[in-house]
């Protein structure tokens, strides 16, 4: 089994007050790979994150990355983790090189490594070119690759990226999305994002909060098929009575849509799809197209969001 990157245990977190910002969050990360953090404004990623940082310090609960207790030991917990706040810690009067050197003396790397460190991360973000360049003269989306590419310079097990691609146009956009793909190559990734085509373009587990308690977690093919399909479009272009399509098992009903496409909603298994087939073939309906309809994400979102667990 592939190793626990980052365990958190029964995370907890009140801001004062009585309100529960987060209750009794419980999560693994394992090998590499980008994990999406999914929830609504105010569910408690930012929350999390925070702790999972060392930034905020939680009212209960643990946090361990590579084993070490962030909070007992924040430093040398640090040292296996890399961090792009929403809002990117960058230096706009430094040069990307100036910048890059300074942080990877920040995070600790030694004197006769920093070089190498610097030309790997500027590397592997694709901004050697612009070493010279004052950060302030980039467009946002370098800026952006600057900030990964200090969340790396120490090379990192464990990266944190909240909301990335904020801001950016959608060409910068689509470079970014794809630069963290090739950093979850060699790094476990955790992303902050509102943005769902985004989680479906670059994340390959899920995880999503809602009134501060994790209310998914699973692959990015299970949260699309978190809602079990309800309903399927054919195409036919000698489509029978409505009845004859009733008179099939699992079938609750049928209703002609654009010619030759008729929605039929059914119960139970999707063997109702192999029994409409099989009718199809032995009434000649001439089946064209057979398709189950299946929920959007963002309707898979609305109804985890809906779930009524609010913390007590
Ligand atoms: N500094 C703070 N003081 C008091 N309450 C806070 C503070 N920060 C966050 N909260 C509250 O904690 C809850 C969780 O907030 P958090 O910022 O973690 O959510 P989020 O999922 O990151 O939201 P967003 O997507 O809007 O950034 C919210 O009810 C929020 O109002």
């Amino acid at each position: 089994m592939e190793k626990t990157v980052v365990k958190v245990e029964n995370l907890s977190h009140r801001y004062g007050g009585s309100q529960w910002a987060i209750k009794d969050i419980s999560f693994d990360i394992r090998g590499k790979g980008v994990l999406g953090l999914l929830g609504s404004n105010g569910a408690g990623k930012s929350t999390t994150m925070n702790i999972i940082c060392g930034v905020l310090n939680q009212t209960a609960g643990n946090v361990y990355i590579n084993d070490i207790d962030v909070r007992q030991h924040p430093l040398e917990a640090k040292r296996y983790l890399g961090f792009l706040p929403q809002k990117p810690p960058l230096h706009p009067d430094l040069t990307v090189d100036e910048y890059l050197t300074y942080t990877a003396h920040l995070r600790s790397v030694p004197g006769d490594e920093v070089k190498r460190a610097v030309g790997r991360a500027k590397e592997k973000c694709g901004i050697t070119h612009f070493s010279q360049r004052l950060v302030r003269n980039l467009s946002g989306g370098y800026q952006q690759r600057v900030g990964i590419a200090q969340a790396i310079v120490h090379m990192p097990q464990f990266v944190v990226l909240d909301e990335p691609t904020n801001g950016l146009d959608p060409n910068q956009i689509v470079e970014i999305r794809h630069l963290i793909k090739e950093l979850a190559t060699d790094h476990a990734v955790l992303l902050s994002t509102h943005i769902l085509s985004e989680v479906q373009a670059t994340c390959d587990h899920i995880k999503m909060i809602e009134h501060g308690q994790l209310v998914f977690s699973g692959t990015t093919q299970e949260f699309d098929n978190y809602i079990e399909p309800d309903a399927l479009v054919m195409g036919l272009e000698t489509p029978p009575s409505l009845e004859d399509i009733l008179s099939i098992p699992g079938v609750k009903s049928a209703e002609p849509i654009e010619p030759p496409f008729i929605r039929v909603k059914f119960s139970g298994s999707t063997d109702v799809v192999k029994r409409l087939v099989e009718k199809s073939v032995q009434d000649r309906w001439q089946l064209t197209e057979i398709r189950v309809e299946r929920s959007s994400m963002d309707e898979v979102f609305a109804e985890l969001s809906n779930k009524k667990n609010k913390p007590k």
